[in-house]
C-alpha cells in the first residue's frame, strides 16, 4: 500500500461533496487539508509536491463522468489513482433569510449539481437562469458577499445547516434520490496499493486513426481475457476534431494476470495508453474469475508456450505434467 499521504488537497471550498468524500478517507481528519477552486488546481498541488494526494469527483449516476476530471488526468504529468470513493449525493436550495422561493431569478451551482436538478427547476422555478459555480458550497457561500449577482444557490445539506446567514428555500431537489457521486484520491505514482480481489484499474487509451476496427481490438483485448468494464467514455484528445481517447474502468488489478495480459494487448495498439492505477472497489465486490481465466490458467498457459521453445526446460516439465494428457 502506498504510504498515507499528510496533506490532501480536494475541490473546495469546505462543504462541497467532494470534501466529505475526503473524509471517508481513514486518516483525512486528522490531516492537512487544501481546499483548491477546481480539479486542475487541486491535481497541480499534487504533481507540484504541495499534497500528497488529491481528492476529485470522477463520475454520477445521473449525469456520467466529470469531464474536468476525466481530461486532467488523462494528460500532463502522469498521476495514479489510489482509491475510490462512493457518496451518496442530495441537493437543497438555499438563499439569504427573507429570500423566497418566487423572488429567484438566478441560481448558482456546480454545473453536474444543476444536471441533477433539472426536472425540479422546471417544475419549481422554470425561468432561473443558471450561474455556473466552481462547486456547490462555492455557490453557497457566494450568496454572502454583497456583490452577489444570484439568488439562491443548490448545495449539499450540511453547507446550509452550518451556515446561519444560509436559508433552506427547498429540500431533496435530486431529480433521483438515488443520486451517488463516485469521486477518485489521485497521488503522484509510487507503490501500487495491493491487489484484494475488488479492485477496479483505470486507463486512458488514445484510438489509433485511420485503423478500421480499432475500437473493437481494444475491446476485445479486455473481453477475451474475460475482463468486464465498469466504465468507458470516449473523450476528445482537443488536438483536433475527430482525434479521440477513451477513458475505462476495468475489473481487477494489474497484478492480476488476466489484466496485465489485456493492457500488454492495449499497449501494443495503442502505444501511449496510460495506465491511471488499480485500486480497491468502494464496495468491496469481489470480481468474478472463470478458471480459463485464473492466474494459474495463464501461468500454465505461459509454461506450455515455453516449453515448446525449450522442450528440456523446467517450465516444460511443469507445462507437461499441468497438461490434461500428462
Ligand atoms: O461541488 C461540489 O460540491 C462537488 O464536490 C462536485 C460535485 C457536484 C455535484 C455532485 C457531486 C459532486
Amino acid at each position: 500500500m502506498p504510504a498515507t499521504p499528510a496533506t490532501y488537497a480536494f475541490l473546495g471550498p469546505e462543504g462541497t461533496f467532494t470534501e466529505a468524500a475526503l473524509m471517508q478517507v481513514p486518516d483525512a481528519a486528522a490531516a492537512t487539508r487544501i481546499p483548491a477552486s477546481n480539479v486542475n488546481a487541486a491535481l497541480d498541488l499534487v504533481r507540484d509536491g504541495s499534497a500528497g494526494a488529491a481528492m476529485v469527483p470522477i463520475e454520477n449516476s445521473v449525469e456520467g463522468g466529470v469531464t474536468a476530471t476525466l481530461d486532467a488526468i488523462a494528460g500532463g504529468t502522469e498521476l495514479r489513482i489510489i482509491r475510490e470513493v462512493l457518496v451518496p449525493i442530495s441537493f437543497v436550495l438555499v438563499a439569504r433569510p427573507g429570500v423566497r422561493l418566487e423572488d429567484v431569478r438566478r441560481v448558482s451551482t456546480h454545473g453536474h449539481a444543476w444536471a441533477q436538478c433539472r426536472l425540479w427547476m422546471d417544475r419549481h422555478l422554470p425561468t432561473a437562469e443558471y450561474v455556473p459555480g466552481s462547486s456547490t458550497a462555492a455557490a453557497a457561500m457566494g450568496l454572502l458577499a454583497d456583490d452577489c449577482h444570484y439568488d439562491a444557490a443548490i448545495c449539499a445539506p450540511l453547507v446550509a445547516r452550518e451556515q446561519p446567514g444560509l436559508s433552506v428555500l427547498a429540500e431533496n431537489i435530486g431529480d433521483n434520490p438515488g443520486a451517488v457521486t463516485r469521486f477518485v484520491l489521485v497521488s503522484r505514482p509510487g507503490l501500487l496499493p495491493e491487489r484484494t480481489g475488488a479492485d477496479k484499474t483505470t486507463v486512458v487509451v488514445p484510438l489509433p486513426e485511420d485503423r478500421p476496427g480499432a475500437l473493437m481490438e481494444i475491446l476485445d483485448q479486455f473481453a477475451s481475457r474475460g475482463v468486464n468494464l465498469s466504465r468507458i467514455e470516449s473523450r476528445p484528445t482537443g488536438q483536433y476534431l475527430g482525434h479521440y481517447f477513451f477513458s475505462i474502468d476495468a475489473d481487477g488489478h494489474v497484478g492480476d494476470a488476466r489484466v496485465a495480459d489485456a493492457l500488454a494487448g492495449l499497449h501494443r495498439i495503442s502505444p501511449n495508453t496510460r495506465f491511471l492505477g488499480s485500486y480497491p472497489r468502494a464496495d468491496g465486490q469481489e470480481t468474478a474469475e472463470e478458471a480459463h481465466t485464473s492466474d494459474a490458467a495463464f501461468a500454465a498457459a505461459r509454461a506450455w508456450v515455453e516449453s515448446l521453445l525449450d522442450p528440456a526446460s523446467e517450465a516444460a516439465e511443469s507445462a507437461s505434467a499441468a497438461s490434461p494428457t500428462a
